[in-house]
């Protein structure tokens, strides 16, 4: 069996002193698609982020495709799409621009940056799969929230990782941009894509997610295949029922098929075409 991308020893993250996720072992191999679950406040981006150095490792280890990750600088191999993050509206640039900018990373900083044909076919098709084709000449600041986290999903794309971490990415997303991001997952895990999300909206990843894991009180409570999930489910006190508000599907709405184009339950892309 190869290295695993990912493997925590009895790692800690935390903040200043304070330990948030402790003593987490946990091993992540190619073209699987886990998702942690968890309260809220449990530790769940704690965790994603702290194996990323971006907060304080405040004990055990952390490796990275093999190697400790104070040894490993390739970070264009982890693509990473931050919690409740959209552009900001004062950004004047195209959707095209953004993606572009995942270019970045494969290129040396002291040369002038010249797009390639391979840099603008890999732009291409990473707005292709989240279905943002038809934008590409858009200014980000018309786009919806939910298209606006497609295209941060696009610009981690773009840099061609070998793992993507995702935070809550359909978090404060209506209903049909749910079922479009859904669809953009879906299609990155047939891809073989090694996929880690955090979300509280387990039932929309069914048939993508190969491995679940719970984060509960800053400890790893439970780490399994879905299956086994389904089995023991009921020995996590429901905390993982606990739905986020922002993540909780509108009632009364009902998921439209064909995605990828959101349609006309987003008033606001009907108005734009
Ligand atoms: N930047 C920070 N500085 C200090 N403490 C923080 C910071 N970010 C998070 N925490 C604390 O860490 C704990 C875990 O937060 P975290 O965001 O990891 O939880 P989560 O499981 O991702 O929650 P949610 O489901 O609400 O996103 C919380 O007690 C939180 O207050």
């Amino acid at each position: 069996m190869t290295d695993p991308i990912i493997e925590l020893r009895r790692a800690s993250f935390g903040y200043t002193d304070r330990a948030v996720v402790q003593a987490a072992d946990l091993a992540v191999h190619a073209g699987e698609v886990v998702a942690v679950l968890g309260p809220n406040g449990s530790g769940k981006s704690t965790l994603v982020r702290g194996l990323l150095g971006l907060n304080d490792h405040l004990g055990g280890e952390v490796r990275l495709f093999g190697q400790p990750r104070d040894s490993f600088h390739d970070h264009a191999r982890l693509g990473y799409v931050p919690q409740r993050h959209t552009l900001s509206a004062s950004v004047r640039a195209t959707v095209e621009e953004i993606v572009a900018v995942g270019r970045l990373s494969h290129h040396r900083w002291w040369r002038p940056v010249v797009r390639s044909a391979q840099d603008v076919a890999i732009i291409d098709k990473a707005l292709d799969v989240v279905g943002l084709s038809d934008r590409a000449d858009a200014d980000v600041s018309t786009l919806s929230g939910g298209q606006q986290r497609r295209v941060l999903i696009a610009r981690a794309l773009a840099s061609n990782p070998d793992v993507l971490l995702m935070d809550e990415p359909t978090a404060g997303v209506d209903a049909a941009n749910q079922h479009v991001l859904q669809t953009v997952l879906a299609r990155l895990a047939d891809r073989g894509t090694t996929m880690v999300i955090v979300t509280h909206e387990l039932a929309a990843l069914a048939g993508i997610v190969t491995r679940i894991v719970v984060v509960q009180g800053g400890h790893i409570a439970f780490d399994g295949t879905p299956d086994d999930f389904a089995a023991h489910r009921d020995g996590f006190g429901h905390d993982h029922h606990h739905h986020h508000h922002d993540d909780e599907p509108a009632p009364g709405r009902t998921h439209l098929p064909g995605a990828p184009s959101a349609g006309p339950l987003d008033p606001r892309e009907g108005a734009r075409r």
